[in-house]
């Protein structure tokens, strides 16, 4: 028996039916979300990526503010632009583009970014409340990835799952969320001594590493009927790829998502509800004040 290809297109579309109906509401109470871009640098990708999520903004009625600046951007200008962000009361979500060129460093920038517009989830403030299980603006990827297991109605309760990435964006928050849903959560790496039993042991992988010639999850890794997430994006001859061997892994596993439409269009979708929530924020604090 094959396995189930997961939907991030239908899902994603799903969660962004819901925004639409949020910022109508929020609109009749005079607050149209806006989310800040900030993008640093002129890569392809990086630019694609900031135009994807305007026009997904645009698609629910989330306007936007586009920061482009020059790729020697510095440090100082970052930290008063961010400041600037932050005071302003028309904005009400601050998405700075990763990675950052060199001379920025992407924690000094992220963390000084107000908790309350923090759509990534990226601030210490919002990394602490997630891990005592009390986030509100957690990051998009992994809330992309909860959202398809409850929509999938897969169940995380006592599932061995391997994390295979260990970054602030996606392997650590991740942990974080499937730890909250009782799962036995292992965190793998490049470090990491038999990768290979500990995904043949795994009820669910996730994997997000984006470089084929490093790693390709091949389906002699996947134990019958688990459930593979693949977040790998990677560019093979002009083509998005992402970890997975999909004709040969769904063939053995119970769930699949597909490289493009899966993860990706959830990770978008996310950033959109994390725009309302925050702008839903500001009218509470607006109105409490
Ligand atoms: N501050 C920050 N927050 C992020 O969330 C963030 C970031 N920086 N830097 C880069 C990564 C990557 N990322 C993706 C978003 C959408 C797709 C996506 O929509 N992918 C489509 C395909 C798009 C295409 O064709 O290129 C899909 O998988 O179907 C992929 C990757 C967000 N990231
Ligand atoms: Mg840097």
């Amino acid at each position: 028996m094959t396995g189930q290809k997961i939907d991030g297109i239908v899902v994603s579309a799903s969660v962004k039916e819901r925004v639409k109906s949020a910022v109508k509401e929020l609109a009749e109470n005079g607050i149209i979300p806006c989310l800040a871009t900030v993008l640093v640098g002129d890569d392809p990708a990086s630019a694609t990526y900031v135009r994807n999520k305007q026009k997904a903004c645009a698609d629910v009625g989330i306007t936007t503010k586009d920061h482009k600046l020059p790729s020697e951007f510095s440090q100082k200008e970052m930290n008063s632009l961010v400041n600037l962000l932050n005071n302003d009361d028309s904005v009400h979500g601050i998405l700075v583009q990763l990675p950052l060129p060199g001379q920025l460093d992407e924690f000094t920038t992220t963390s000084r970014i107000s908790p309350l517009k923090d759509v990534d989830g990226l601030t210490p403030h919002n990394i602490g409340l997630l891990t005592t299980g009390r986030g509100i603006l957690k990051p998009c990827t992994p809330s992309g990835i909860m959202e398809l297991f409850e929509y999938y109605k897969i169940p995380l309760e006592g599932k061995n799952v391997t994390i295979i990435n260990r970054s602030n964006l996606v392997g650590k928050p991740l942990y974080n969320m499937m730890l909250e849903k009782n799962a036995t959560v292992t965190t793998c790496h490049s470090k990491t001594r038999n990768l290979k039993e500990y995904c043949l042991n795994s009820d669910i992988i996730v994997t997000a590493i984006g470089n084929r010639q490093k790693f390709i999850l091949t389906e002699d890794m996947v134990k019958e009927g688990a459930v593979v997430i693949d977040v790998g994006t990677a560019r093979l001859d002009g083509k998005l790829v992402g970890d997975v061997d999909y004709e040969n892994v769904i063939k053995k596993a119970s769930y699949v998502t597909p490289v493009p439409g899966g993860v990706g269009p959830m990770t978008i979708a996310m950033l959109l509800k994390n725009t309302v929530t925050a702008a839903s924020i500001s009218k509470e604090f607006v109105q409490s004040s």
